[in-house]
């Protein structure tokens, strides 16, 4: 029977559910349905479905932000738009009805097709360029590919080629261009020393090579290929528009070297570009996009299925007077760094605590997630550690069972903290979805249960990068809806740091923004609250926030945090109107009822009882607050929601 707690919990959610169900996106049938207080909402947004063509881009320009390439490395920083320094056409973004950079990578590896005949059986040796978002070694699309591809030239050269090699470019000029910080940073460092081990038991070298400016990084990598006589280069496709330019200079460049190419969608579990309206236009909304990718899904199981392991080298690739330095190749940017100038991580320990990096850490965050028990107070565990006790999988005791309930409450152990795997790759998504599907015995999406709704959640990863793909200006900076880059926001440096630091007065905020702060992660409501906050509450640039979060996050994923902060700022595909302002202190008491989450990160409200956690300044005595050492609210609710109101209503005005 579920407990006292529990049952009212479940009413509670249910109940918030009804009063929010556009406020979550997910919840959300068609967030314009349910206009109100303000009569001049998003009705007037185009048909939301395919509103925007495939490809569709920058119209009607506004608040002086010309495209152009400015800020990050080598320029100053600039919150408007994101310099692009790959851009083929400087200054230039993705205008309405163009080809996207994943359009043009995509033909580019088309028009390669005759110099694939020829490379197959060329005796040649394989690359495997491994980035950012597919540290694994286990169900990688590329990496099979490359291994396979490996193995049919060492067939026809009779073995004296065909060899895997795998190479890893660390790019300071990228990080710092998409915002990565250090935690972030050492999360890969320490994914790459564990991968070097692994694939060094497969005979395969890892190579990693650190590389600046990233300019030169299509040189550098056929350079490399040259040097190891390989004449097939292979890689997942990375959606982020500098990414796509840069492959695109790489198949350029391949191709008067005589290398190959193979570039292959792997971290969607539906590739971009698939999901499409009957009129093959990208969805901007996310249920009717969610509907037809379970389609697509359901229809081709193959998309789940995982990838085979890389088969290992020949032993002669040790003696081979060309390859068999790579295995101890250090020096002059080769190796994997204990850390990385300008990304030094300061509490190196406690994330490697919180975040193992081990082989099979992501299976056992997955692992305790769907048979740990759920139900349990946990604030600073290890992901693989998540509560005490385990239960049958698909039990509705389970972390996953009670996904529905716990996902909302900010203090329990109710969502599976995959995420920093799921961002480097670590694990695929594939994996996710798989092993749903084998508790359920079928493929579950929706929100008829736990697996299903935490299966939409691995989808709306996937619709992020989606929207990253279709509509590439969302890299460059860029609202989503154009008017809304003319909201005049606040330039307030002291509330943007009272909000960076968890100093606003607003206790769920500040909880919030010091979990951020100390574990590199924050709970999802945490984030829709505070960004929300931000963005509405203090009417500071969505993008300040976004860099914040992604500079934080050892999750930082630049699809899912853009999409976040966009759908908060009420500027994205498929957002949250502009109208609906999450009200703070209601949705502390939904999402932390008992305080608990607070009295932790907040340590000065610690000694404070009751429901007066949640609004301290105005449910204690001036002198009960005084002596609590917290601050006072930066902004008053009522008047900051009608500023924003105002200000969101008629863009531009003050
Ligand atoms: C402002 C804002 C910024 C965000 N920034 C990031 C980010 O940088 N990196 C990131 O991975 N997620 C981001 N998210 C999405 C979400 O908050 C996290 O994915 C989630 O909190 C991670 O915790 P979990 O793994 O326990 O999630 P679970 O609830 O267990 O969900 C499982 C997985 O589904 C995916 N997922 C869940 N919710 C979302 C969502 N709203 N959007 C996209 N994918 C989702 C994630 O990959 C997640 O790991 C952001 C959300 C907001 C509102």
């Amino acid at each position: 029977m579920a407990s006292k707690r529990e049952a009212k919990a479940e009413q509670e959610i249910e109940e918030y559910d009804e009063d929010e169900r556009a406020l979550d996106p997910k919840l959300a049938e068609h967030p314009d349905a349910e206009e109100s207080e303000i009569s001049r909402p998003a009705k007037r947004r185009k048909a939301a479905d395919g509103g925007a063509s495939w490809g569709g881009g920058v119209k009607g320009e506004t608040n002086g932000a010309s495209t152009s390439d400015a800020g990050g490395e080598n320029g100053s920083p600039s919150i408007s738009f994101k310099r692009s320094d790959f851009n083929p056409r400087p200054g230039h973004c993705i205008g309405e009805g163009e080809p996207t950079p994943l359009m043009d990578l995509q033909r580019a590896l088309f028009n390669q097709g005759s110099q694939k005949k020829g490379s197959e059986n060329d005796g040649g040796n394989v690359v495997f360029w491994m980035r950012m978002h597919d540290l694994r070694i286990h169900d990688s699309r590329a990496l099979a590919l490359a291994s396979d591809l490996a193995a049919k030239r060492r067939k026809a050269s009779a073995g004296s080629g065909g060899n895997l090699i795998v190479l890893h470019i660390l790019s300071p000029g990228d990080f710092k261009a998409h915002d990565r910080g250090p935690r972030r940073i050492d999360f890969l460092l320490r994914a790459l020393k564990q991968l070097e081990a692994g694939f060094n038991k497969l005979d395969i070298p890892l190579v990693t090579l650190l590389v600046h400016p990233r300019t030169t990084i299509p040189d550098r990598v056929l350079e490399l290929c040259k040097e190891w006589g390989a004449t097939e280069l292979c890689a997942n496709i990375e959606y982020e528009v500098d990414e796509l330019w840069r492959d695109l200079r790489v198949i350029k460049k391949a191709r008067e070297q005589g290398v190959h190419v193979s570039m292959l969608h792997d971290s969607c579990i539906v590739p971009p570009g698939k999901v499409l309206t009957g009129n093959g236009k990208p969805y901007s909304v996310f249920s009717p996009w969610n509907r037809k990718w379970t389609e697509v899904l359901s229809s081709d199981l193959s998309l789940i299925e995982a990838s085979p392991d890389p088969e290992p080298n020949p032993k002669s690739i040790r003696t081979d007077a060309k390859l068999k330095g790579l295995f101890e190749r250090k020096g002059d940017g080769y190796g994997v760094p204990d850390e990385i100038a300008g990304f030094e991580c300061h509490d190196k320990e406690y994330m490697a605590k919180l975040w193992p990096v081990t082989d099979d850490a992501p299976f056992k965050v997955l692992d305790s997630f769907m048979t740990g028990k759920g139900g349990q107070t946990v604030l600073d565990s290890s992901a693989i550690e998540q509560g005490k006790g385990k239960v049958e999988a698909n039990s509705k005791e389970s972390r996953l069972g009670r996904y529905a309930i716990g996902r909302n409450l900010v203090s329990e152990n109710g969502t599976s903290r995959i995420s920093p795997y799921l961002a480097a790759g670590l694990v695929s998504a594939r994996e996710c979805i798989r092993r749903t599907k084998a508790i359920t015995k079928r493929l579950t999406v929706g929100r008829d249960s736990g697996a299903a709704m935490w299966n939409t959640e691995i989808a709306f990863r996937d619709f992020y990068a989606h929207v990253l793909a279709a509509w590439p200006k969302v890299s460059m900076g860029h609202a989503f809806i154009p008017k809304y880059e003319n909201v005049r926001w606040e330039r307030d440096e002291k509330s943007l740091e009272a909000w960076k630091e968890g100093k606003t007065g607003y206790p769920i905020v500040d909880a919030a923004q010091r979990q951020c702060l100390k574990q590199g992660y924050m709970h999802n409501r945490g984030r829709m609250i505070s960004a929300m906050f931000l963005t509405k509450h203090l009417l500071q640039d969505w993008r300040l926030g976004e860099k914040h979060f992604s500079i934080h996050f050892v999750d930082q994923d630049q699809a899912s945090n853009n999409g976040g902060w966009q759908w908060s700022a009420s500027t994205g595909t498929d957002p949250q109107p502009y109208f609906r302002i999450f009200n703070p202190l209601s949705q502390s008491e939904k999402s932390d009822p008992e305080g608990d989450y607070i009295r932790y990160w907040v340590p000065e409200l610690k000694g404070v009882k009751g429901k007066a956690i949640h609004d301290p300044f105005n449910r204690l005595t001036k002198a009960e607050f005084k002596k609590l050492g917290y601050p006072e609210p930066i902004v008053e609710h009522k008047s900051a929601r009608e500023r924003a109101l105002r200000r969101y209503k008629n863009p531009g005005d003050e």
